[in-house]
């Protein structure tokens, strides 16, 4: 496996991991209707949006797109996006190894902190990955995410 950047050749398959991602595995968190709206924004026309404001890396095996993410810049603030494991490929470090790139890329180097927009699956995932709730604070906003942060100088 080998962890690249994201290129837009790779919209179409990207989307479709995604989609089968969270029809298998966000599902058990959150209504059907929520999870139709999240795999809308992420068709291969706004994954090639999003990697335009973003830098995003997919993690692939041959042909096979087996997770993916992005790091934006807001203001001081690195914001990570899109983090996705194949369902067929959770649970061996993809993930891990992803947040790795991104917390080495660039924008997070020169950011104070890293800003998560957690999803309830992947709390857990980020609290073993050091990341700890806004104002120490588990909070879940609209229904819907945990603000989740990692200072650069802690
Ligand atoms: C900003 C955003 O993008 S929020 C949206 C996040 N994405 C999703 O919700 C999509 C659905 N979920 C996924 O794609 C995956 O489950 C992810 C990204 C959350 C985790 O990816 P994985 O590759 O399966 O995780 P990985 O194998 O790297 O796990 C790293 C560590 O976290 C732990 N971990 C991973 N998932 C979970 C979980 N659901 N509950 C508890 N611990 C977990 C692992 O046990 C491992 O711990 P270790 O230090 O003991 O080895």
């Amino acid at each position: 496996m080998k962890i690249i950047k994201f290129e837009d050749k790779y919209s179409n398959s990207l989307s479709q991991m995604i989609s089968d991602t969270i029809f298998e595995i966000n599902i058990k968190d959150y209504p059907l209707e929520d999870m139709k709206c999240l795999a809308e924004s992420y068709s291969s026309e706004n994954i090639v949006n999003i990697s335009n404001s973003s830098n995003m890396y997919i993690a692939i095996n041959n042909s096979e797109i087996l997770g993916c993410g992005a790091v934006k810049k807001d203001k001081d603030n690195a914001v990570v996006l899109a983090i996705f494991v194949n369902k067929n490929h959770l649970n061996k470090n993809i993930g891990r190894k992803i947040m790795d790139i991104i917390e080495n890329d660039e924008i997070s180097k020169n950011s104070n902190k890293i800003i998560v927009p957690a999803s309830i699956t992947a709390a857990p995932f980020y609290e073993r990955l050091g990341y700890k709730y806004k104002g120490n604070k588990k909070v879940l906003y609209n229904d819907d995410i945990y603000y989740m942060e990692k200072s650069q100088y802690l």
